[in-house]
């Protein structure tokens, strides 16, 4: 069983590659050796790899920058999916292409469920949404997985960002009024393993779009508190750092966030048994990893 990694050095790639090289044979990809926007490129090493499984954890993440920085996210997050999901069909891999939970524009008062409509708010979200309706056009064995707030001991992430700005202020300033939950990339990747594992037993599935993030729901300012009491109980902050509460308009920001995209996940664990973890777990290991 070949597996592909593309992206291999973002946080989701890296975990990816520590949860699959223990039982597959498993090829990576970094952005310096397949830049996913070459479409020759792309093409080429797919058909020469041939991969059973390709997992696709490139993109361009910076939603502050893709505001601005517009053709490189469109291409990366959008019209790259055109590429992989043309050399994927050709070989017929299955492809598992990740998404966010900031496709949504944050309007429904409960979580999101696969079938709800997608309204972006941002333009990373926006390229997000195109990039999936590119896989969905493209082929037709083909997993989409929109998770959320991913954090790891890895790349930047917000839990990392905390603990920087914990060190060097002693009042940060963080949202109340956006919620989702966090997601150890770990467990994601864990997800992943479980669903290939499942369908490599020939058990009964259906390709699509799932939603997968940890528990429980939080907001921004909820989690960074989480963050700063392990921080403190690990020494790694001082005591008189504190957490202030503030709404979005008070932000000085460009890109839009969705007041709620929390993600409803009662389609994967019914269809391939996978139950969503608590975040909070990670979160007390990998601060402790950072010490
Ligand atoms: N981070 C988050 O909070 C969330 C992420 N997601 C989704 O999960 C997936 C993984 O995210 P995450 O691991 O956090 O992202 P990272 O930003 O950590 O990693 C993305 C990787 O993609 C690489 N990359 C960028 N452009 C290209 C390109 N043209 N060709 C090849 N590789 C490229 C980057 O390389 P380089 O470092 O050289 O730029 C980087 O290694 C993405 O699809 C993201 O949209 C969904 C919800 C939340
Ligand atoms: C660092 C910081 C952020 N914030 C706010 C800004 C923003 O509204 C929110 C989240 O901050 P960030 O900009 O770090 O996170 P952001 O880049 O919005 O994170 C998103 O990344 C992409 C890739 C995804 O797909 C999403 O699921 C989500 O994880 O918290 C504060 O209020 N104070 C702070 O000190």
């Amino acid at each position: 069983m070949k597996i592909l990694i593309i992206g291999a050095q973002g946080q989701l790639g890296k975990a990816l590659y520590d949860i699959f090289k223990r039982k597959y044979n498993v090829i990576i990809k970094t952005r310096q050796q397949m830049d996913i926007t070459n479409d020759e490129l792309v093409s080429n090493e797919i058909i020469k790899i041939k991969p059973d499984y390709i997992f696709n954890a490139a993109a361009y993440t910076d939603v502050e920058k893709a505001e601005t920085d517009r053709d490189s996210a469109l291409n990366i997050n959008a019209i790259a999916l055109k590429h992989i999901t043309k050399a994927s069909r050709e070989i017929g891999a299955i492809l598992f292409h990740f998404s966010t939970d900031y496709v949504f524009d944050g309007n429904k008062t409960e979580a999101y469920k696969e079938t709800d409509v997608a309204v972006p708010i941002n333009f990373y979200g926006e390229t997000k949404l195109i990039g999936e309706e590119n896989v969905r056009k493209g082929m037709d064995k083909y997993f989409i997985i929109r998770t959320s707030w991913l954090f790891s001991e890895r790349g930047t992430n917000f839990a990392k960002k905390i603990i920087k700005q914990g060190m060097e202020n002693k009042s940060l300033s963080i949202v109340t009024d956006q919620y989702s939950s966090p997601t150890y990339v770990l467990d994601l990747a864990s997800a992943v393993e479980r669903m290939v594992q499942h369908i490599n037993n020939g058990k009964k599935f259906e390709y699509g779009t799932y939603h997968y993030g940890g528990l429980p729901y939080t907001n921004w300012n909820g989690f960074a508190k989480k963050i700063i009491e392990i921080a403190k109980r690990e020494n790694i902050l001082s005591e008189d750092v504190k957490v202030k509460e503030i709404l979005s308009s008070e932000l000085d920001s460009m890109a839009k966030r969705p007041s709620n995209s929390r993600l409803d996940c009662s389609k994967i664990k019914r269809i391939f048994g996978i139950e969503q973890k608590n975040w909070n777990e990670a979160l007390d290991h990998i601060i402790f990893n950072l010490k």
